[in-house]
């Protein structure tokens, strides 16, 4: 058959075979070393032994525009409405021969929930960040022939697992309503009801806007309407109370209920009565409730890379695991925090590693959990590890904990990481002096955490519950510090959260000359921890010592890594 391309076969010879048509051998060794995986130690032309050479590229040593890179936020406020409930109907029953039947108005519905739930997949909150405010479905108005209205659509919020919700405030017209009759009730059994004001207009009754009225009717009939006492009705679901504080550290396996949504109002048969055969009334839906909340992310990996900037991190991270992050011969080549997933397998079906994790609710690192999020299983149950996830933050600088740089936004997400692993660049001066600045900066960073928190559990202590729903009497209406008992909650303070973790230090850039006596000086120091005659870097009292190691690699040669890995899971598993 006759070639299809206008062209010469020949002429797209060189795109489909490069190499034959390579013009030198330097290059077509270079990518044979490439294939091949060699890895050379690079980046810096001065620090290179042959520097007029080119880097050759590899997984390890790659071109700064070799990345991947998502969108990502770590932070999102959200403005919650709940859905409304839909109006109960005022109909009667028409047909042929019954021109005036009986009361058939149906119900509303009820409004949509918001609910929140952690999920795996979900890895960055920007959606949410950009989306700002969740709306639930309004229920919809019954209808005549006794046809309820549809129940409004709930939501439900996807967000990462390691999110924190903070509820910051609410609104909820009904509970305020429902507050302020009950007061009026107790008020109104002690002291004659006021009929009138002051100028002697009858006062309207709060309850009356919570009807609805025929529209056929006339003023007159209006105003000598009696109307019955608002039917008392239970929620299915009751709105939790304020303020809401969820730590979602592990997947939860039901949608968790942030904001109920309004109950729908009555249809008119719901008041025909041997007086009131015929109502001309029914009720109103529910208003909904509105709600802020601030969702933060605090990425939940097994261990946490922290370390200057160019320390070599990325570079540690690629070696260890599949990521893809960037990394690049300057400062701040990382923007954002990585996560990379250490395989404990060596693609054989043989484990390399074998390893156990608790996954016992009970024994995890307690997650608040009022709303019961999580079934708690009562003895602790082991799982065999198969793989451990590693995060990589920018690097943190001197004065980070002053939000220097970049590394304090992105603190808390090592924060949480149950082992630290400092990674110290053997060729960028004393190694020593580099672990001390970075603990100095984690440990200040911990007690601004718990400082923080305690702030916060003074703030929680304030009882606002009349806000937060249906049980609401005066002694709970205000402010418990307001009536008196407050409390603060007294919180240990000194960083020991994060300096009570087990660490190590990865000493990278190995293959550097003259970084032996650095290592050297590093070890020595950190053995003399672990003896005890030196205190912990961060000052910090009681803070993990018992086994400080350093362990030397050359991430861009991949040499050493593999100890990093077993260190790492021998800390994990305690
Ligand atoms: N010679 C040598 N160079 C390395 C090694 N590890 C990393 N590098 C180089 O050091 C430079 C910085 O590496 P990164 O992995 O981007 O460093 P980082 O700590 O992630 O930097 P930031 O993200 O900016 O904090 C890159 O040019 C790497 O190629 C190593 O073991 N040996
Ligand atoms: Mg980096």
């Amino acid at each position: 058959m006759a070639c299809r391309s206008p062209r010469s076969p020949r002429v797209m010879l060189p795109f489909l075979y490069p190499l034959l048509f390579a013009p030198n051998d330097a290059f077509r060794s270079s990518i044979a070393a490439a294939a091949r995986g060699t890895r050379r130690s690079s980046t810096d032309a001065s620090r290179s032994t042959d520097s007029n050479e080119p880097s050759p590229r590899s997984r390890l040593n790659p071109a700064p525009d070799d990345y991947s890179m998502s969108n990502f936020a770590d932070k999102a406020k959200l403005t919650l409405h709940a859905g409304p409930g839909g109006h109960g109907c005022i109909s009667f029953m028409r047909e042929a021969f019954m021109d005036d039947g009986p009361a058939n108005g149906g119900d509303g519905g009820h409004g949509g929930n918001i609910y929140i739930q952690a999920v795996h997949g979900e890895t960055s909150l920007h959606k949410l960040a950009r989306r700002k405010v969740v709306r639930a479905g309004r229920g919809k108005s019954g209808m005549g022939s006794s046809r309820s209205g549809q129940r409004g659509e709930d939501v439900v919020i996807a967000v990462p697992v390691g999110t924190v919700v903070r509820e910051l405030s609410r609104d909820d017209p009904e509970a305020e309503n429902r507050f302020l009759t009950k007061r009026k009730r107790r008020v109104s059994r002690d002291v004659q009801p006021v009929e009138e004001g002051p100028d002697g207009e009858p006062i309207e009754d709060p309850d009356r806007a919570k009807w609805m009225l025929y529209p056929g009717m006339s003023s007159s009939d209006m105003k000598r309407l009696e109307l019955p006492p608002l039917p008392h009705r239970e929620r299915l679901l009751h709105q939790p109370k304020a303020p809401i504080q969820l730590d979602l550290s592990r997947p939860t396996p039901r949608p968790v209920l942030l904001a109920v949504g309004g109950l729908g109002g009555l249809g008119n048969p719901h008041f025909v009565t041997k007086g009131t055969p015929k109502p001309m009334f029914a009720t109103r839906g529910e208003r909904a409730m509105s709600m802020e909340i601030e969702l933060e992310l605090k990425l939940l990996a097994d261990v946490g890379l922290v370390g200057l900037p160019n320390a070599g991190k990325s570079t540690l991270l690629r070696s260890i695991s599949n990521s893809r992050t960037r990394v690049g011969d300057w400062a701040f080549t990382t923007l954002q925090p990585n996560i990379g997933t250490v395989v404990l397998d060596n693609n054989r079906g043989r484990p390399l590693l074998t390893s156990y994790r608790r996954v016992s609710a009970a024994d995890s690192p307690t997650p608040e959990d009022p709303f019961n999020a999580y079934p708690r299983p009562q003895e602790p149950e082991f799982e065999r590890r198969t793989r451990f996830t590693i995060a990589d933050i920018p690097g943190l600088i001197e004065g980070a904990h002053l939000d220097k740089g970049l590394g304090i936004a992105f603190l808390r997400h090592v924060e949480r990481a149950g082992v630290l692993a400092f990674v110290l660049d053997l060729s960028a001066g004393n190694a020593v002096a580099a672990l001390k600045a970075l603990w100095n900066e984690v440990g200040l960073y911990a007690q601004m955490r718990e400082e923080e928190e305690r702030e916060r559990k003074r703030q929680a202590a304030v009882d606002w519950s009349a806000a937060a729903g249906t049980d609401a009497d005066d002694t709970t209406f205000w402010p418990s510090h307001l009536t008196g008992d407050y409390d603060a909650p007294v919180v240990d303070a000194g960083g020991l959260h994060i300096a009570g973790k087990p660490w190590f230090v990865v000493a990278t850039k190995g293959d550097l000359p003259n970084t032996q006596d650095n290592f050297r000086e590093l070890r020595d120091y950190l053995a003399a921890i672990s003896r005890g005659e030196e205190k912990h870097p961060s000052g910090v009292e009681g803070a993990w010592t018992r086994d400080c190691a350093a362990i030397p690699v050359s991430a861009i040669n991949g040499q050493g890594v593999d100890r990093v890995v077993h260190w790492a899971v021998g800390l994990l598993d305690g």
